[in-house]
């Protein structure tokens, strides 16, 4: 039963996903084509294999500033409604084939307006990639839900507008808001407004924080914007200190962030390339699961990060030893936290990803069954 799980396990196991931005997962072959397509000539490399790896030097960033620089060309890629329709349609078939049954996928729409785009116009390429994404995927036989997330980008000072957006959308699969961009100097009451917009028009949100700055972006966060989820959160460790028998002592905002169960979308291997964290084996996460915070696993951006939701629980698995358990724990959290209605996240965790974990907890009694990514009601 506490076997570990085996690649192939993680792969097949259900596995839920809350924090991934599009234009952060494109496949390198893709950005290639619509460079091509397009006419755009500023990537710094060609063909896809060079592409794939100038993308990847991301993981040596080391700062958030510096991480986010490698955006810039895939958001150039991301400038007509045919590119953000295919990007989109990829990413719902490259998630599904890697076992996600649900995901949450955010974009900043204002990225995609250089070329005459209205928001509207991108906004509506986003959830036409994402519907015929899911389709084809559901022909090769994998089953997925996705929700759209939209991004407001903090340096900029669109917010209002973009959850505006967020609500004209909210009944067509767009299913919340966010903030991101460089989180030093621009903390999150900057966009204050737009977050008690969203409060009266109880829309569901999430804020970038804890990632690129410390406590106060937190306690922002949460105690003045009231975010729902946290993108990251990762430096709540800070309000948590070890008496001399080794017990932590939890501090105010980290007793107020696990007491009150807000979801902390942890991105191991993204943390590690912004310099927040110095490595996956010593990430928080263990601590945080440990004292029982809400923790979820996420992917952040699989083409700058190299990283998919089952490379993420393959390193949580290696560096901490989890079990098919613990994957179930991580991925029932992340579900329970999800902005779609309660009566159908509740439906996925007893329809699909129970009864998923379980066939997997059934293969070291009756081993290996074929692959049976699971159904969805
Ligand atoms: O980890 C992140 N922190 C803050 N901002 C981020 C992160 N990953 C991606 N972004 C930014 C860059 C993208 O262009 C934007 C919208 O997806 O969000
Ligand atoms: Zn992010």
């Amino acid at each position: 039963m506490t076997d570990v799980p085996t690649a192939d396990q993680i792969r097949r196991a259900p596995k839920v996903l809350l924090h991934d931005h599009l234009d952060g997962g494109l496949r390198p072959e893709t950005v290639a084509e619509l460079a091509e397509q397009q006419g755009y000539d500023a990537l710094p490399a060609t063909g896809s294999d060079d592409i794939r790896r100038w993308f990847a030097a991301a993981t040596e960033a080391g700062s958030l500033e510096e991480y986010l620089e490698r955006f810039t060309h895939t958001v150039g890629v991301m400038q007509t409604a045919h590119a953000i329709s295919r990007v989109a349609a990829e990413c719902a078939e490259d998630l599904a084939a890697d076992g996600v049954v649900y995901a949450e996928v955010r974009y900043a729409p204002e990225l995609s307006t250089l070329q005459g785009l209205s928001l509207d116009e991108v906004v509506e390429a986003v959830l036409d990639g994402f519907r015929r994404g899911a389709a084809k995927a559901r022909a090769a036989g994998n089953r997925i839900r996705i929700g759209v997330l939209l991004c407001a980008m903090r340096q900029e000072l669109r917010a209002r507008e973009i959850a505006e957006l967020t609500v004209k959308y909210r009944d067509a699969g767009v299913v919340g808001f966010d903030i991101a961009g460089p989180e030093a100097g621009f903390p999150p009451t900057r966009s204050l407004e737009a977050f008690e917009y969203l409060r009266r028009e109880n829309c569901h949100f999430t804020i970038h924080a804890g990632e690129g700055f410390g406590l106060p972006s937190i306690w922002e966060s949460i105690q003045w914007c009231g975010a729902a989820r946290l993108g990251h959160g990762v430096r709540i460790v800070d309000d948590i200190e070890f008496a001399e028998d080794g017990s932590a002592q939890l501090g105010r905002l980290a007793s107020f962030v696990r007491d009150r169960r807000i979801p902390l979308e942890m991105c191991p291997r993204s943390n590690v390339h912004t310099g927040t964290v110095p490595s996956v084996a010593e990430h928080p996460i263990a601590l945080l699961r440990r004292l029982n915070f809400r923790v979820t696993v996420n992917t952040d951006n699989r083409l700058m990060s190299q990283t998919s939701m089952s490379d993420e629980f393959g390193d949580l698995v290696d560096a901490f030893g989890y079990s098919l358990d613990d994957l179930q724990w991580f991925t029932v959290n992340a579900m329970k936290s999800a902005f779609i209605p309660f009566d159908q996240r509740l439906a996925l965790i007893n329809e699909v990803i129970k009864p998923g974990y379980a066939a997997l907890r059934s293969e070291a009694v009756f081993g290996p069954v074929a692959d049976h990514t699971p159904a969805l009601a």
